[in-house]
């Protein structure tokens, strides 16, 4: 569960130091009997050198004599004790400690942060050169990867039976070894993950000749020698009943990269868009967004009004700029820190809080008399909006670690669900007020595929909306996702407000939005 939040990968880095500590600490015990066994072969060498010079003399000579005996039994024994010493076993001990404590990586976590890779890659169209070079959109930010390090990606991807990003990593693999001095990977290693996949991707010719490059690398591969003579049989079965166009899966994913498919507010590919950016407002609806000083009527925000900036018009999305002061982020990560799990979603066929894939972060709850800014906190969000706290959810707070996120959801729960909302009395979740509580350098914006408005995180700053029509109804256009953050740590803080005591501060009426915008 480490790959989820940065928080927990910046305590991995503390752990590492150790390792590093404790391996150099072997070598150097390691270094040290190595001496010792250099020292007593020479001693070994000179007296023997000595011996030889005259055979007859040395043996003759009581001292030799005995010297000779002791060498090679009570001093043997010493020598081989040394040899034999398992110096490593303390250092090991050492290592498998750390790796039993909660917060060490497992299979599970390499492979998580493998495919949160080919997530960005995907989402943020990169590519795999530059991936490797360590850059992202541009920008570098890492070191290189080595072949070793592709080959790694390219393999779990595999795992996963993803043969698409199987195929670019091992190619890229193989791009990299080529340039590398001291190779990280076997050649032979890289080609039979590349052939295999290659035949998965439909493309059998070509999955032959790397098989038969592979063969002149190591020509007993006996997995290669099978899947030589099936790939040789496939051929020739295609060619004596040839394949149906558009059989050949690789060439649809080719087709699928050229035809421009307009986009479906609901589909994937509307809202990757969106992620990157590429969607622009339309002139009319900027032209109509303010920006204005907001006092709510309340007193003391006639001294320091809230700033409030019109993102989007229908559903009306606000901006509150500079809301949270960089002492109370603070306080907000600090004590959120200990208390992270994995954030959970609600089944909405059991209500039961559960993990899942789409929505990859950590996150706690604060309550207000944990500390006077959490409090604090929920009495500017009555400010800000004009509505009672009295029902609101305590404060929520998330990191996103690397290609963390929270595909498109609605923050209100839908009639046809089963929600704890009702069991608590307080109603549905009227509205949202999320607090940014870092700059994200790239990615991580939260974006609304329905209506096309996205919103980028500013340290500070905070977004507002409605979830619910006056009605009660859940406006379906509310739907709104987390990109994956690409570079950086995103941290954000939310307020749920719930409808119950609302009533004379944002009224319900009895008229309805049209049954396409309600849920
Ligand atoms: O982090 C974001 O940008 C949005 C988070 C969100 O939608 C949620 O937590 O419900
Ligand atoms: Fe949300």
């Amino acid at each position: 569960e480490v790959f989820t939040a940065l928080a927990d990968l910046e305590e991995l880095l503390d752990t590492e130091k150790v390792i590093i500590d404790t391996l150099k600490n072997y070598i150097k015990a390691e270094e040290q009997k190595v001496e010792l066994l250099k020292r007593y072969a020479d001693i070994y060498e000179i007296q023997h050198n000595r011996a030889t010079e005259d055979v007859q003399t040395y043996v003759s000579n009581p001292i030799n004599a005995y010297t000779l005996v002791k060498r090679l039994t009570t001093d043997l024994t010493e020598l081989e004790n040394l040899m034999g010493s398992q110096i490593s076993r303390d250092y090991l001990t050492n290592i498998s400690y750390f790796k039993e404590s909660r917060l060490f990586p497992t299979d599970e976590d390499l492979n998580g942060a493998a495919v949160a890779l080919t997530r960005l890659q995907d989402t943020y169209r990169l590519d795999t050169s530059s991936l490797a070079r360590g850059e992202l959109n541009g920008i570098k930010y890492s070191a290189e990867l080595t072949a070793a390090d592709c080959f790694e990606l390219g393999r779990q991807s595999y795992n996963n039976g993803d043969y698409y990003h199987t195929l670019l990593w091992m190619t890229e693999a193989n791009e990299r070894l080529r340039k590398e001095a001291n190779q990280t990977i076997h050649q032979s290693d890289i080609l039979e993950y590349l052939a295999f996949s290659t035949y998965k991707q439909g493309n059998i010719h070509l999955a032959l000749d790397l098989t038969n490059k592979l063969l002149e690398i190591v020509p007993t591969h006996p997995r290669a020698l099978g899947n030589k003579v099936y790939y040789e049989d496939e051929l020739q079965k295609s060619i004596s009943s040839p394949k149906k166009k558009g059989d050949d899966e690789s060439e649809d994913i080719q087709q699928q990269d050229e035809v421009h498919v307009p986009s479906d507010p609901y589909g994937r590919e509307h809202y990757e868009r969106l992620c990157r950016g590429e969607i622009k407002m339309p002139a009319d609806l900027e032209a109509k967004l303010k920006c204005r000083y907001v006092t709510n009527n309340n007193p003391f925000l006639k001294i320091a009004p809230f700033k409030v900036e019109e993102a989007f018009i229908n559903p009306n999305l606000y901006i509150f700029h500079d809301v949270m002061g960089d002492k109370e982020i603070e306080t907000v990560k600090r004590l959120a820190r200990p208390k992270f799990q994995r954030a959970t979603v609600q089944n909405s066929v059991t209500g039961e809080l559960e993990i899942a894939h789409y929505r990859i972060s950590k996150s706690a709850w604060l309550k207000e008399h944990e500390h006077q800014h959490i409090a604090d906190i929920a009495q500017r969000v009555e400010d800000m909006t004009g509505l009672s706290m009295a029902t609101a959810e305590e404060l929520q707070v998330v990191n996103y670690g690397i290609g963390g996120h929270y595909e498109p959801h609605f923050d209100f729960a839908r009639k046809d669900e089963k929600n704890a909302f009702k069991s608590l009395g307080t109603g549905n979740r009227i509205a949202t007020v999320l607090f940014y509580m870092s700059d994200v350098p790239q990615g991580g914006a939260t974006v609304f595929p329905i209506v096309g408005a996205a919103l980028w995180p500013k340290k500070g700053s905070a977004a507002f909306w409605h979830n619910l029509h006056p009605s009660g109804d859940g406006d379906v256009l509310t739907r709104h996702a987390a990109c994956p953050v690409l570079a950086g740590s995103k941290w954000v803080s939310n307020k749920w407000i719930h409808e119950v005591g609302q009533e004379f501060r944002r009224p319900c009426t009895l008229e309805r939005p049209p049954e396409d915008l309600r849920a």
